[in-house]
């Protein structure tokens, strides 16, 4: 339990409307007091004058009392919503400090205690930090799914499997001279773990597609020079983030920008023209578009009508800059196929910009350039035909990537080593059937401390620091 009473301004940016101001740990009910001259009923909000220690008003507004255990934070909570003005915050939390044992909480220290308390576990709290970080409705879901415990439910309920395995290891300790009773035991624990095992590996593939959550649809627009790739990429983001010139080799470096599609996180990146140059800074360039290819989840190879090669002859020359290839209907090639942490899907859209440009009636034209040359998309952002439709096509194909948010679960590093490392070590207990039961039970008693970091139950001490400083004050 902790001694010191914090408090924050736990609402936005002042000015606001309404800025509410929270205080948790045994002095909140000292601080209602000293504040409202009263202590107000539990859980009912109530009209007061704050005012500060020389009884001098503050501001008029609403005081909320939660009494310890069952709050936020497991203490006892004050509330207070204030009119959002920087002074009135500041004259308030100056006045709540001067009393004995109360101070400014530090970020994340409110989660904290709540953690501390046992009112959430780590995964939920890491939960708390994506929901207040997430900014498309993917994200959003997906977070709000793990701060209600999806997660926890998952790791408790394989440190309930693994707990239980390893009591059978330990009581088989004194069946040692009763052979059949302790081999049956045996065969029953290294099923449970063989199926555990099984448990950990599907979980830890279903979390690669969820990184995309995290990380964002990575989309690299690459062509040749004048094709039309800043053009495309200030269409789709709706601002001129990129300069577009009629001269050829006008982008340098790669540029960026983060776009919310069908509440997929996409990061879209213009890049420089790929062509042979002796210019030593295009250059340079080129070998960034070429880069930001590799790491792409989808590239759109662009050409406009002056382009020579042609769609198939340049998708083909592409594929060899592309790490993991699939092919336009999304089948991988012999040989590519991916590697277990490489990303599941990856796709490149022949597009054939300036379509504005080609004579005929837009339906013609259409018709007559996917005929000719194949392309997945035409395109004009003069006349802005084709942009909704490759819009659709980036959103469907970063959903695909991505998954379920409400099933695709955006692991952080953390969790994935712990879960690597625990598999490692009940692998090694998998492949040893002849250690004797006291060296397994000390392999599987080793698996349980890394399962245990992941909810926080163990050996998480050095890195709450870490998590709980991602939080902004107040949280
Ligand atoms: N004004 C205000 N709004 C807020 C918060 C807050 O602290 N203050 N929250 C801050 O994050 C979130 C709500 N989170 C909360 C989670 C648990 C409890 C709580 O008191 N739980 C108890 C009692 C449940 C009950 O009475 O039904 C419990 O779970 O035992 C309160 C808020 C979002 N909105
Ligand atoms: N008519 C027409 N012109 C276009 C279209 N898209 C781009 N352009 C023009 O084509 C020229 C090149 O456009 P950019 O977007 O700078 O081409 P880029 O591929 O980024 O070129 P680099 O950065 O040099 O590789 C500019 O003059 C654009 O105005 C289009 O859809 N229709
Ligand atoms: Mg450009």
């Amino acid at each position: 339990m902790h001694t010191e009473t914090i408090v924050a301004l736990s609402s936005g940016a002042l000015p606001s409307g309404v800025a509410v101001i929270r205080a948790s740990g045994a002095k909140a009910r000292a601080l209602l007091e000293s504040v409202c001259g009263d202590l107000p009923e539990p859980r009912r909000a109530s009209l007061r004058t704050f005012r500060d220690g020389d009884g001098a008003v503050i501001d008029r507004g609403i005081a909320l009392f939660f009494d310890a255990p069952k709050t936020v934070t497991g203490e006892d909570v004050a509330e207070f919503h204030l009119h959002g003005g920087r002074a009135v915050v500041a004259a308030f939390l100056s006045a709540a400090t001067r009393i004995e044992g109360v101070r400014s909480a530090e970020a994340g220290e409110f989660t904290r205690r709540a953690f501390e308390n046992g009112r959430i576990d780590l995964t939920e709290a890491e939960g708390l930090a994506d929901l207040l970080s997430a900014e498309t409705e993917a994200q959003r879901r997906a977070a709000v799914n793990q701060a209600s415990g999806a997660l926890r439910h998952v790791y408790e309920g394989w440190m309930e499997r693994l707990t239980r395995a390893r009591a059978m290891v330990e009581a088989s300790f004194d069946f040692a001279d009763e052979g059949d009773v302790g081999e049956d035991a045996d065969a029953g624990v290294r099923q449970a773990v063989d199926r555990l095992i099984g448990d950990m590996k599907t979980h830890l593939a279903s979390a690669a597609r969820g990184e995309i959550l995290r990380t964002g649809f990575k989309v690299a627009i690459v062509g040749a020079p004048n094709a039309g790739k800043s053009s495309l990429l200030n269409a789709l983001a709706e601002r001129e983030a990129a300069i577009v010139t009629d001269i050829p080799g006008t982008t340098r470096d790669v540029i960026s920008v983060t776009l919310d599609l069908g509440g997929y996180p996409v990061i879209l990146s213009d890049t420089a023209g790929i062509r042979e140059t002796k210019d030593k800074v295009e250059e340079i360039g080129v070998a960034k578009a070429r880069a930001a290819m590799r790491e792409s989840d989808l590239v759109l190879a662009l050409e406009d009508p002056a382009d020579a090669p042609g769609p198939i002859s340049r998708f083909f020359s592409l594929m060899s800059m592309v790490k993991h290839p699939l092919g336009p209907m999304g089948l991988a090639l012999p040989g590519q196929e991916d590697e277990e942490e490489a990303r599941p899907t990856r796709a490149i859209l022949t597009v054939r910009t300036k379509i504005d440009e080609v004579e005929g009636s837009p339906d013609d034209h259409r018709a007559r350039a996917i005929e000719k040359g194949g392309y997945d998309f035409v395109t004009s952002v003069k006349t802005g035909e084709g942009l909704a439709d490759l819009t659709r096509r980036i959103a469907d194909l970063a959903r695909e990537a991505a998954g379920d948010p409400t099933e695709t679960i955006p692991l952080r590093q953390r969790q994935r080593e712990l879960i690597a490392d625990a598999l490692r070590i009940l692998e090694s207990y998998r492949d040893e059937p002849e250690a004797p039961a006291e060296v397994a039970a000390e392999t599987l008693r080793r698996a349980s401390t890394r399962l245990g970091a992941l909810t926080g139950q163990v050996g998480v001490e050095d890195l709450l620091d870490v998590i709980f400083s991602e939080f902004c004050i107040g949280k």
